[in-house]
């Protein structure tokens, strides 16, 4: 990955400038420069907020992104109105961040901002009217009717009036038109309101009247007056059980929730009847959404390899930026990051851990808790908007110096970052595709941790090839672990041929002879199966029932998609197609066969083969819920299923002792992914799924069912050997020009006419083609998907040389095509999504 940045001075304070570059909302592209009124000067700071007036009638709030002394060249610089915060709401790194992210990845710098703001935190602006101070009704030239009358009269007793206000005023739906009016005459001003959304969560609490807590005889004297009455004398006793006002009168300031008070018989009215009569009070208190929890235990001790493996780590941090680690599966990576993690938080530093979306909500982040306790926050995709906020406010704050999250945890508020860890950095789901920004948060995290001055640890068992590159390159330090903690050992793989069992009769629902007897087998020794069914990144593709013969592009070394509407085959990549064959074009069978199995029918079949067993499914369909994951798994764990059939979820860092067997149902599925990078996907997975199986003492079985075992790929995969595996496929990489030798830049044209939208893009097309810069343009092709949503969409790839500033040139001159491409009237509701390291 590759800095795009611009290095500039990102001065705290405005000092002896007297401009500032502001960062508006979108749909405004990019910053504008404002003056610096001399009142105010004392006041700008990079991040705080400010309002400024946009166009000619529009007042925006926006984010002070940079102070300068350069006025700027196409306009007259406006007067920044004034400055919301005293505190600024967004650090001078993060607005760095943000620069960087928009440049990077081609948007707008606002769409960065609406990304990084968590919604609970946004600027939302309504719109006000109130009275123009130089509106006088005698002098007025002109006249106004009674309607807007009756407005200005309004105005006289209210500073200001929402629209909806205004519409109750005169009975009227559309008010626009006469408030557009009263504009134009010069009567009122239409301006923002400016309101945080953040609600902070409040209880409703009891708590002794304070002067009752502060006075312990008059707190005797009550005991007397509810004599008689238990149900409140129980009230009383448990409420100075529970707080203690006679040891410590300050307790009685938090009082109690009302819920904890109340105990089962206890009636509410009897605490009323105490709050009425002056001996209780209720009151609102503000309380963590997120519960603090304690930590629970030690790290454990790292092995006499992890020790190693974490000693070379911190060398390699001596002089590199960033570091691999390649550990294969169950090796123990967790702990040396709890380590590390351990290391930096002593040192003053903070640190964020990357996770995929899914992996969050599992063990890995249990087993972090009950080391880190409450200085760790989690971010989560799940999270209200309001629990979000405060993560963020906690890292504000320094409640949390440690924080786990998904890819947008990059955008909370660290100001002193020591350490980024990006576990799984091969995960696909790390880059976000829509909307904008469409950012890697692996790479992302890498430029966070380098604004900081900070170290990346990226950590896989399957490391992408970029990142792997990158440490053959010298760029990472790389460290390896090549065996699993303890005394487990690398899973045993079983290639099971669906063609060969069909032909002899021995198929029997899809499952092939071998995997019904290794299930059997776990069954019986009552170890526990999981079963993996590929889905996403599937696309359709056409295979022969015999021979596994599948379509393969000629130009581009990827395999032909399916598509049923024109039934042809294509290629995602260069638009190449063939119609689908009759037959096979190996083996002449007639046998060929485009749809594939889902999860739910496997469950269904395999409680058919083993009736005994319990099933459990894991896919999209069965954890739509918030807890919905974690219960299968709590059940998976606490061995309630013995059998658990899932998509990618069931992968991800799962650490179960008593799986023994995995089996893979369609391994072809696998191997088809229609991109060039299927090998790199089909190594992943493969290794990824066995690698939950036999992680203790017990050898882990694996069976891959396919139509084509003899599919040179996986042989490759199978053979476990990584580097020989990378160094094969990055020869192909290499000849026909894929990443990691070249940057891809996606650009989506679309549109809801075919017929513009296939002008578009071949404007565009013309368009890149002069500009000067080592690239390759591919394209216009029609999408993979023609149409989404009823708009046309036509992609064209762009390969860029990574020598030099081919990249910056390219970015700046496309910003400019597309901006003028955009300014013709024939294209102006034209469309275009431009993805860089699409992957
Ligand atoms: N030093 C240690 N002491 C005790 N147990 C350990 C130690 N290191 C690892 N383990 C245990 O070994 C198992 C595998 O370790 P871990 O889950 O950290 O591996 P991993 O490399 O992260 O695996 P994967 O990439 O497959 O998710 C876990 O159950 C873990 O608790
Ligand atoms: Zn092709």
């Amino acid at each position: 990955m590759e800095s795009l940045f611009a290095e500039q001075d990102l001065a705290e304070t405005s000092g002896g400038n007297n401009f500032a570059d502001i960062i508006l909302p979108v749909p405004i592209p990019r910053m504008f420069t404002y003056k610096i009124p001399a009142l105010l000067r004392s006041q700008i700071q990079i991040g705080a907020r400010v309002i400024v007036q946009f166009g000619k009638k529009k007042v925006l709030t926006g984010i002070i992104g940079k102070v300068h002394n350069k006025p700027p060249q196409a306009y007259e610089a406006k007067p920044i109105l004034d400055v919301l915060d005293i505190q600024p709401s967004v650090n001078p790194l993060q607005i760095r961040f943000w620069v960087w992210m928009a440049e990077y990845y081609c948007c707008h710098i606002g769409e960065v901002m609406f990304a990084a703001l968590p919604s609970g935190l946004r600027l939302s602006s309504e719109s006000k009217i109130q009275l123009n101070p130089n509106f006088n009704p005698e002098t007025s030239k002109y006249p106004l009717d009674l309607r807007e009358e009756k407005i200005l009269e309004a105005l006289e007793n209210k500073d200001e009036l929402s629209y909806e206000d205004c519409e109750k005023i005169l009975g009227v739906k559309t008010i626009h038109p006469i408030l557009k009016s009263l504009v134009a005459k010069e009567a009122i001003l239409i301006f923002e309101r400016v309101q945080e959304k953040y609600t902070p969560k409040v209880e409703t609490r009891v708590r002794l009247v304070p002067e009752l807590a502060a006075d312990k005889n008059a707190l005797q004297a009550i005991f007397e007056t509810v004599q008689g009455k238990p149900k409140q004398e129980s009230i009383l006793l448990k409420y100075l059980r529970d707080v203690p006002v006679f040891q410590n009168p300050k307790l009685n300031e938090n009082g109690l929730d009302k819920a904890s008070l109340l105990e089962e018989g206890d009636s509410e009215s009897s605490l009323k009847t105490l709050i009425k009569n002056g001996i209780f009070e209720s009151f609102k208190h503000v309380v963590n959404r997120i519960e603090e929890e304690k930590a629970e235990r030690e790290a454990y001790d790292l092995s006499s390899t992890q020790q190693a493996a974490f000693e070379e780590i911190k060398t390699h941090f001596e002089s590199k930026q960033c570091v691999l680690l390649h550990g294969v599966t169950g090796s123990g990576k967790t702990e040396i990051y709890i380590k590390l993690i351990q290391e930096v938080l002593e040192s003053g530093s903070q640190v964020l851990m990357l996770l995929p979306e899914i992996a969050l909500t599992t063990q890995i982040v249990s087993r972090l808790r009950q080391v880190f306790g409450s200085q760790m926050g989690v971010y989560h995709s799940k999270y209200s908007d309001n629990e979000r906020v405060e993560v963020w406010n906690g890292v504000l704050s320094g409640r949390f110096s440690f924080v786990v999250g998904v890819r947008s945890s990059v955008f909370l508020p660290f100001d002193s970052l020591g350490l980024i860890i990006v576990d799984e950095e091969h995960e696909p789901s790390y880059k976000q595709f829509d909307p904008a920004p469409r950012f890697h948060a692996r790479d992302a995290a890498i430029m966070l941790a380098y604004f900081h001055q900070a170290r990346t640890l990226l950590g896989s068992a399957t490391p992408s090839f970029e990142s792997y590159y990158n440490a053959t390159q010298g760029k990472y330090g790389l460290t390896e672990l090549q065996h699993r903690f303890g005394d487990a050992s690398m899973p045993e793989y079983h290639l099971a041929n669906l063609s060969a069992d069909r032909k002899k009769n021995l198929l029997k629902l899809d499952s092939t002879r071998m995997m019904r007897e290794k299930i059997q087998a776990a069954l019986d020794r009552q170890e526990q199966v999981l079963i993996f069914q590929n889905r996403r990144g599937y696309s359709p593709y056409v295979q022969c029932e015999d021979c596994g013969w599948t379509g393969q592009c000629v130009q581009c070394d990827v395999s032909l998609t399916y598509h049923q509407f024109a039934e042809e085959l294509r290629c995602h990549y260069c638009g190449y197609k063939e119609k689908i064959p009759q037959s096979c074009p190996a083996c002449g069978s007639t046998q060929l066969t485009t749809q594939g199995i889902g999860t739910e029918r496997i469950e269904e079949s395999l409680s058919l083969l083993f009736p005994e067993a319990r099933m459990g499914r894991m896919d999209l369909d069965t954890t739509r819920n918030k807890y919905g994951y974690q219960r299968l798994l709590d059940e998976f764990g606490a061995g309630q299923i013995d059998i658990l059939v899932g998509t990618q979820m069931i992968t991800k860092g799962l650490d179960f002792g008593k799986v023994t067997v995995v089996g893979i149902w369609d391994g072809d599925r696998i191997l088809n992914f229609p991109d060039f990078r299927a090998g790199e996907r089909a190594y992943q997975q493969i290794t990824q799924v066995a690698g939950r199986a036999g992680r203790r003492d017990v050898k882990g079985q694996v069976v891959i069912q396919s139509r084509n075992p003899e599919n040179e790929l996986f042989d490759k995969v199978l053979r476990g050997d990584y580097f020989e595996f990378f160094r094969q496929e990055m020869f192909d990489r290499k000849k026909f020009y894929y990443p990691p030798y070249v940057k891809l830049v996606k650009i989506t044209t679309r549109h809801a006419d075919f017929k513009i939208a296939e002008k578009a893009a071949h404007a565009l097309h013309r368009e890149m083609a002069n500009v000067q810069a080592k690239k390759i343009v591919l394209g216009p092709e029609k999408g993979i998907i023609a149409r989404i949503k009823n708009q046309y969409q036509f992609e064209s790839m762009i390969k860029l040389d990574r020598s030099g500033n081919t990249q910056a040139v390219f970015k700046e001159q496309l910003a400019k095509i597309l901006e003028e491409l955009q300014s013709r009237p024939e294209f102006r509701s034209v469309r275009w999504v431009v993805d860089v390291d699409q992957s």
